[in-house]
């Protein structure tokens, strides 16, 4: 295998094992993860339930640390950035939109209250992510999922990360927000080189907006390599049928 130079890359792994410790047994969920995801790239991972997927992103924030290996953001060692500085710098988004109560202007302005970040004009934000000024003073909860999944998209954003990590975000999502925030996303990569690393189980999507794919299974990451490549000829007989929907 040829590695990258690192600061070619947004996050690199290399060896990369995470386990978890249940009632009377440990179990591996991620075993020894090698790749790398370049700058700017957005990377789709797919594979079935249980395979390790949120996982391996929530080790690029730290949410998560990893038990054995290496972890590289932005060519640096994920243990020597700041938390603060690593969490501003790569932003994560759920399929749940998590809210604070209050306005949408409260809620975008939370990485302003908690670390004094300077998160510029809210107006801008909203308008970034297609969203209409006039729903800053809404309470959160009178938005749509629609809206508060681009809201919380915004709120990630005013931290101007250069990673953003995306697990299952519009999943809650009707067919045409769908589309809508896939848009938005692409149109962000493309204007400002953001990494999108991105973890999706619509097949589709993952097609629509990947670059790169990773499949990932029993915590194995089985193929990294063009997004056409991936769907066009899986090279693992699991890909074959995770592709066919045989496997969830
Ligand atoms: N904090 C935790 N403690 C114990 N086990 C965990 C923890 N987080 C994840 N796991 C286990 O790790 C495995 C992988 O979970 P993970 O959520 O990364 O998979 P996934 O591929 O994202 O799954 P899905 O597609 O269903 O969301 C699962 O068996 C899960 O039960």
């Amino acid at each position: 295998m040829t590695l990258s130079h690192p600061s070619a890359c947004a996050v690199q792994f290399q060896h990369i094992t995470k386990s978890f410790a249940h009632a009377n047994h440990t179990v591996t969920v991620l075993d020894r993860i090698d790749g790398d995801i370049k700058q700017g790239s957005i990377t789709t991972l797919v594979g079935p339930s249980g395979s390790g997927k949120s996982t391996l992103l929530s080790l690029c924030n730290l949410l998560i640390t990893p038990d054995t290996g290496q972890l590289y953001i932005q060519g640096k060692d994920i243990h020597s950035w700041p938390i603060t500085e690593l969490r501003r710098n790569v932003g994560i988004v759920f399929q749940d939109a998590p809210m604070v109560q209050g306005t949408a202007l409260y809620n975008l302005q939370t990485a302003q209250r908690l670390h004094g970040i300077d998160i510029g004009n809210p107006e801008t934000l909203m308008e970034q992510v297609g969203l209409s000024s006039s729903l800053l003073t809404q309470h959160v909860q009178d938005l749509s999922g629609g809206q508060k999944q681009r809201l919380a998209l915004a709120r990630t954003l005013a931290n101007q990360p250069q990673i953003l990590l995306l697990d299952e975000i519009t999943s809650a999502l009707d067919p045409s927000s769908v589309r809508e925030v896939e848009q938005l996303l692409l149109e962000i990569n493309r204007e400002s080189r953001i990494t999108l690393i991105w973890v999706t189980h619509q097949m589709e999507q993952a097609q629509r907006v990947g670059q790169e794919t990773w499949f990932l299974m029993n915590g194995q990451l089985l193929e990294q390599r063009s997004t056409a490549d991936f769907f066009a000829h899986p090279q693992t007989e699991e890909a074959r049928q995770f592709i066919k929907g045989e496997l969830q």
